[in-house]
């Protein structure tokens, strides 16, 4: 009997968290539809705060209600690559003690700012589905990331299509971890970025980065950003990135 109840009791919390799962999913794909539909004028009503207070708690990272299912779909065939070992998923938690000992940093006549002030990096601070989404991937053998984006419409440039800007900040922050994560921390020198097609909102695109050649301090990469049918060449992209010369900004 006691068996039976807490059967009843299971199934009973799975319907609601399955329903709350979905609510939320709806939720989230009418707010980034709603904003992209083109009869309502820029910033779209309702939309609530746009940015958000982040919260470590969470790893961002996952998939969440705004991710279409090209992202969901890549996503775990990526998780799949990650279980031989040869891939490693990168957490949010990860990023995050990246940034944290990065904030440690002591740069000339830069002031730290105080915890409470200290928000996350640019890419985080979007609500669910309107910014970037994404999830990355290294291959620490082959010195590769892989970056899965999905660009909401707060990164909207032309009508419809993804800021130019927006797209070289995923490319920039996706190659910024892959240097760091070979030889420590990086800023970025230059990256010249090609823009061969554009991207519509809210499109999926798979970012390839890659190191070149490591010159001592200087990391020379190469990335490009795909259609997530690979059909599409959106942009191509080459860097440097120099490890910081920790010595000389602390003084
Ligand atoms: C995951 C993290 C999470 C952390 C938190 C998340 C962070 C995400 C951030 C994403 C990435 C960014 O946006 S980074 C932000 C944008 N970038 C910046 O603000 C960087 C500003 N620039 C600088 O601070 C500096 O110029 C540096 C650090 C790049 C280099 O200065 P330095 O350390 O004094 O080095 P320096 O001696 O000048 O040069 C070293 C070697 O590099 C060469 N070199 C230097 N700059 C260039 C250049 N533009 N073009 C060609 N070559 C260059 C020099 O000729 C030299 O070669 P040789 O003579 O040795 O052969």
């Amino acid at each position: 009997m006691r068996e039976g109840l807490r059967a009843t009791l299971a199934v009973s919390a799975g319907f609601w968290c399955a329903l709350g799962e979905m609510l939320r999913s709806c939720a989230a794909r009418l707010r980034m539809l709603g904003a992209l539909r083109k009869d309502e004028h820029w910033p779209a009503r309702n939309l609530g705060p746009a940015l958000r207070w982040f919260s470590s708690e969470k790893d961002f990272c996952l998939p969440n209600p705004s991710w279409s299912e090209d992202l969901r779909h890549l996503f775990h065939q990526f998780m799949k690559k990650c279980e031989d070992g040869s891939w490693t998923y990168i957490s949010e938690k990860e990023m995050l003690d990246l940034q944290k000992k990065a904030s440690e940093l002591s740069f000339q006549n830069v002031k730290p700012m105080k915890k409470k002030q200290f928000p996350s990096t640019l890419t985080r601070n979007f609500q669910e589905g309107l910014g970037f989404e994404y999830a990355m991937f290294y291959n620490k053998d082959e010195r590769r990331i892989v970056c899965l984006f999905q660009g909401g419409p707060l990164l909207q440039g032309f009508p419809g299509l993804l800021h130019g800007g927006a797209i070289v900040t995923m490319v920039d922050y996706s190659i910024s971890i892959l240097s760091t994560k070979t030889i420590g921390f990086t800023m970025t020198a230059y990256i010249n970025i090609t823009y061969k097609r554009p991207i519509p909102i809210g499109s999926v695109v798979v970012i390839n980065g890659q190191v070149d050649k490591i010159e001592e301090r200087k990391v020379f990469l190469s990335s490009s950003v795909h259609s997530a049918d690979e059909k599409t060449l959106y942009s191509e992209a080459t860097s440097l990135f120099v490890q910081l010369n920790l010595e000389k900004s602390e003084t």
